[in-house]
């Protein structure tokens, strides 16, 4: 995946447009998450682990919001059950030219890793096929607020016995000051990580409008009124968590 260093709040921009996942974005995306969203690598690496011990024989694993791809080639990598095939989607045409390429590397460079399809489109129109694992790593934020009930509900109805959905999202808090606390906590981590306090507000400004992260106990609610039966947390690093939920 391409090296190139996350520049681009670092002019002052006269007005700073809303943030989308364009060709910009796309260049400096390895770099950017992980110097944004602290626990990323690790969150990464552990949701091919997790999917490892919920994929069933025969089935689909979903990686939606598939970026550049970094959660289906951890899936690809670690799950090693019968009949298992990835679907990696994403609605960015920049982001799945990139996804498409980088997999395509890999597989020439390893064997016995699950065949994957990319697929070009909104997750909100798509026909879920019997699935026992789907990421939703850092996409659901992205979502409209009133789309994201209807879309989980699909998404349990998908899932096979013995499946699990595993979610990931930047927190709000209920609590005011635990909520200033984590989000002062945050930009100390992106300050420890190179950015400057003009790139952080500027980045700020960008995501207001197009993220949205809710709190954990909203997500708890939200997960078992689309019909989920279990919600685990199983990693949290300042404001950013990770959640397991059972069928
Ligand atoms: N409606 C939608 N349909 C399809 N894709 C969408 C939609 N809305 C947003 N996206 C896509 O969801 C991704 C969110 S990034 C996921 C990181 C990745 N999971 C990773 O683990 O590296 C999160 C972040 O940048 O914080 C972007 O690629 C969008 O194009
Ligand atoms: O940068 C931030 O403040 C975030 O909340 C995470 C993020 C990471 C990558 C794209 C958009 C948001």
């Amino acid at each position: 995946m391409s090296k190139e260093p996350d520049r681009l709040f670092a002019q002052p921009l006269p007005q700073v447009p809303d943030f989308a996942f364009n060709e910009d974005v796309v260049r400096v995306f390895p770099d950017m998450i992980k110097r944004s969203v602290p626990g990323y690598p690790t969150i990464v690496e552990n949701l091919g682990v997790l999917a490892a011990q919920f994929a069933q024989p025969n089935s689909v694993l979903y990686d939606l919001g598939s970026s550049l791809g970094a959660v289906t080639q951890a899936l690809r990598r670690h799950v090693r059950t019968e009949g298992c095939r990835v679907i990696a989607v994403d609605n960015s045409a920049a982001m799945v030219e990139r996804c498409r390429q980088y997999l395509n590397g890999q597989d020439s460079m390893f064997q016995e890793l699950l065949p994957v399809e990319v697929i070009e489109g909104d997750i909100l129109a798509l026909q879920f096929q019997p699935a026992s694992v789907v990421a939703l790593n850092f996409t659901l934020q992205f979502i409209a607020p009133d789309e994201r009930l209807a879309l989980l509900g699909r998404i349990r109805q998908s899932l096979l016995p013995g499946g699990a959905l595993i979610l990931s999202e930047k927190l709000r808090f209920n609590d005011v000051e635990e909520h200033a606390l984590l989000t002062d906590l945050h930009i100390a981590f992106k300050r420890a990580n190179g950015y400057s306090e003009l790139e952080i507000a500027q980045k700020r400004s960008a995501i207001e409008n197009v993220m949205k992260p809710d709190s954990l106990e909203e997500h708890r609610e939200r997960l078992l009124a689309a019909g989920f039966s279990k919600v685990l947390p199983w990693f949290q690093c300042l404001n950013f968590a990770s959640l397991i939920a059972l069928p």
